[in-house]
């Protein structure tokens, strides 16, 4: 089930609230102006689908999500953990960082916990399939896909060079809980 941590910075052990309605969870994101959708993820995928694979299978949401909201690149992430760079892959988006663009992400399948820094509150979302989240450039954020990833994330883009981060040099993320799994 997706849901929504909400942290205080300063007490990474407890959360101020957890929501797992939808409903509440879009709208608490959405005060932030961060954007949470549930798209119907119709065809299954299974986690290591090859990226051609899996933009055929979604050719009519991505094509959508590109003209209504000007999208130029897309490149997709599916991993299970047979993948046997699963844990550079994990390293790479583990540590705060930023993008100059917003950070488009439709999960296909399985799940993966999108962490945000917004002022003095941290907010965890867990995203799962039909979950479509859209963080806005510049917000502080990392991801983990645990030690055993099992997702597959479509990755949209407006720039066309694709996923481009600057890491903020903060390591707020290793006070904040990880993906259990
Ligand atoms: C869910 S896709 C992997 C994470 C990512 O692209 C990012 O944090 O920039
Ligand atoms: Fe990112
Ligand atoms: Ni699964």
């Amino acid at each position: 089930m997706s849901s929504l941590s909400v942290y205080h910075v300063s007490s990474p052990e407890i959360p101020n609230k957890v929501l797992t309605h939808f409903e509440d969870i879009a709208s608490t994101l959405a005060e932030k102006g961060v954007r949470f959708d549930r798209w119907e993820a119709a065809t299954k995928i299974q986690p290591g689908a090859s990226q051609d694979e899996v933009i055929a299978a979604y050719k009519t949401q991505i094509d959508k999500l590109m003209i209504e909201r000007g999208y130029v690149t897309v490149d997709v992430i599916s991993l299970n953990s047979d993948h046997p760079q699963k844990a550079e892959l994990r390293a790479k988006f583990l540590d705060e960082h930023r993008h100059g663009e917003d950070e488009v992400r439709f999960f296909v399948a399985g799940r993966g916990l999108f962490t945000l820094h917004i002022d003095d509150y941290v907010y965890a979302v867990l995203c799962e399939k039909n979950d479509l989240i859209s963080v806005p450039a510049g917000t502080p954020h990392w991801f983990d896909m645990g030690e055993h990833p099992h997702f597959v994330a479509i990755r949209l883009f407006n720039n066309p060079e694709g996923w481009v981060a600057k890491f903020t040099g903060d390591d707020i993320a290793s006070r904040f809980p990880r993906l259990e799994d």
